[in-house]
């Protein structure tokens, strides 16, 4: 099986407090996996430090082979993030942020055409295309961040907290984007607390206690950990 994300004995400091203990966890491709753990476990921090917006103290991470922090920017052109937060630009039509994001992984006009017509009607927003983030609902600002991270075909994407903020609707449109997503071979990480999702849509899950990699496993022997964990 080939591997898409290598995470290699990576810790983690916030403020002089280690945050995460030699983690070290790989994804394959064309699989869900699953970051499950309570509430300060330390699942946000590794996402985190997966994208390079938090620096770790010691170890290594790698997407395709691609070194973190030898080879940076092509490192980033191998993934997308969705962050717990919608992080939109003030001053960006919810367009605009589509186009920013087909520059960005130059993305061919037809199928930026077709992905952004497909989206945008999956996730009801046809009519909000010209709107600024402030005039649009939180939920709305997830869903537009939501479009922006599956535009591109990266080989893996982050999501902290999918169906947080989402409607029943826009969830269950989200579910089936990330399984036709993985059909295509791609791969998906995804922090999530609603444990009934991880056995419907993950393939593997690795389980954060305190900044420690305490389980991990294959989803099918998760009813088991679920028993255990609540
Ligand atoms: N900016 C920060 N400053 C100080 N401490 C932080 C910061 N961010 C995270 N932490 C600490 O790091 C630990 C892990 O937090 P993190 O947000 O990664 O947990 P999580 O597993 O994502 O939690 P949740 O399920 O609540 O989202 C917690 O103890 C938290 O207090």
């Amino acid at each position: 099986m080939e591997e898409v994300l290598d995470v290699n004995k990576c810790d983690v400091d916030i403020q002089k407090k280690r945050i995460l203990s030699k983690v070290s966890f790989h994804v394959y491709r064309g699989e869900i996996m699953a970051l499950v753990g309570h509430n300060g476990a330390g699942k946000s921090t590794l996402m985190k430090t997966i994208i390079g917006s938090r620096e770790k103290v010691s170890g290594n991470i790698a997407i395709r082979g691609y070194d973190q922090d030898e080879q940076y920017r092509t490192y980033k052109l191998n993934f997308t993030y969705i962050p717990e937060e919608p992080l939109l630009f003030n001053e960006l039509t919810v367009y605009h942020h589509f186009r920013l994001f087909q520059q960005s992984y130059a993305i061919p006009e037809e199928v930026f055409k077709e992905r952004v017509d497909h989206y945008v009607q999956g996730f009801e927003l046809t009519d909000k295309l010209d709107e600024y983030p402030e005039a649009l609902s939180k939920g709305m600002r997830q869903k537009v961040q939501t479009i922006c991270a599956l535009l591109p075909d990266v080989p893996i994407l982050f999501i902290d907290e999918p169906f947080m903020g989402l409607d029943v609707y826009a969830g269950a449109f989200l579910e089936k984007e990330l399984q036709h997503k993985r059909e295509r071979g791609g791969s998906i990480v995804l922090t999530t607390h609603q444990l009934d999702k991880v056995s419907e849509l993950a393939d593997r899950y690795v389980m954060l206690v305190d900044g420690l990699v305490s389980s991990s496993g294959n989803v099918s022997g998760f009813n088991d950990l679920e028993r255990r964990w609540t």
